[in-house]
């Protein structure tokens, strides 16, 4: 059982002008982790200073998708300097541990490493800090959110949901929480097929807008399944570094400029 703290945990080493946006979604393996990481480099390309936290305990795919290939380096005994990947800063479990390795998080160990992450790394000046959590609704991501400091959830979800029930725990834990929501990400709307441009939806279509309606928030975008953003994030390149043109990262500069002022 993860171990609820319950001071706020404040940054020390830097500041956020803008916004925290904390990347939650209702399960696991919807792309939450793929949207933080191509949101985090179209805000970058936008002219924002962006650092992101993986806190998605089970995955570490933030510095894969991103291609962070440095380890943090350590300042003093207490304070961390983060790696930065295209100026983006990014801490992740991963940055700690080898990826293959598997490894039994318990709660506190987690907690530890996530206060580590927002007290003693030196991040500077930013204007988003990213945070993607663990996936679902359930204690351990609840209890992330609880520490961070006043940040904000957007949901990513794919459009087969049960939009009722994700979007019953999702409110209960913005309730709980007392943050607002940003907003909802559908991916894997549809295939589109590249010779005839029909599009195929393929797991179903509307579970995003009926997410955001039940929230009473906002769509942000419906993001097409594409074989090169599987391609890309596992080269360690973001589809919207390769290929900026490409209608999804269009998707993902859409979404930036909806968060930005
Ligand atoms: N729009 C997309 N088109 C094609 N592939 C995608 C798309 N979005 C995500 N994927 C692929 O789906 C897989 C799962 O994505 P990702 O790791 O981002 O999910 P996740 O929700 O963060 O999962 P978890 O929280 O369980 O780690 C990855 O292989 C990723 O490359």
């Amino acid at each position: 059982m993860y171990e609820k703290e319950e001071d706020k945990y404040q940054l020390e080493l830097g500041t956020v002008n803008e916004r925290f946006i904390a990347v939650a979604s209702g399960k696991g393996g919807v792309g939450k982790s793929t949207v933080t990481a191509n949101l985090a480099v179209a805000l970058s390309e936008r002219g924002y200073k962006v650092g992101v936290i993986d806190a998605d305990i089970r995955g570490f795919s933030i510095p894969r998708i991103l291609g962070v290939e440095e380890r943090p380096k350590a300042e003093s005994e207490n304070i961390i300097i983060p790696p930065q990947v295209n100026g983006i800063k990014v801490m992740s479990m991963g940055g700690l541990m080898e990826e293959e390795k598997p490894i039994i998080w318990r709660g506190p160990l987690l907690s530890k490493t996530f206060k580590q992450f927002v007290k003693e790394v030196r991040w500077g000046e930013l204007d988003y800090l990213l945070f993607d959590l663990p996936p679902g609704t359930g204690d351990m991501p609840l209890n992330l959110m609880q520490q961070l400091p006043d940040s904000e959830l957007m949901v990513v979800t794919t459009p087969q949901v049960a939009a009722t029930k994700v979007s019953g725990r999702v409110a209960k834990m913005a309730d709980e929480l007392d943050c607002g929501l940003l907003g909802v990400v559908e991916n894997m709307s549809y295939y589109q097929c590249s010779e005839c441009g029909a599009k195929e939806y393929i797991f179903g279509q509307g579970g995003g807008a009926e997410l955001a309606a039940n929230l009473d928030t906002g769509l942000l975008a419906e993001l097409p399944l594409v074989t090169e953003v599987r391609e890309s994030s596992d080269q360690g390149e973001p589809i919207v570094t390769v290929n900026p043109e490409a209608d999804i990262s269009q998707k993902f500069f859409t979404i930036a400029d909806k968060i930005t002022p």
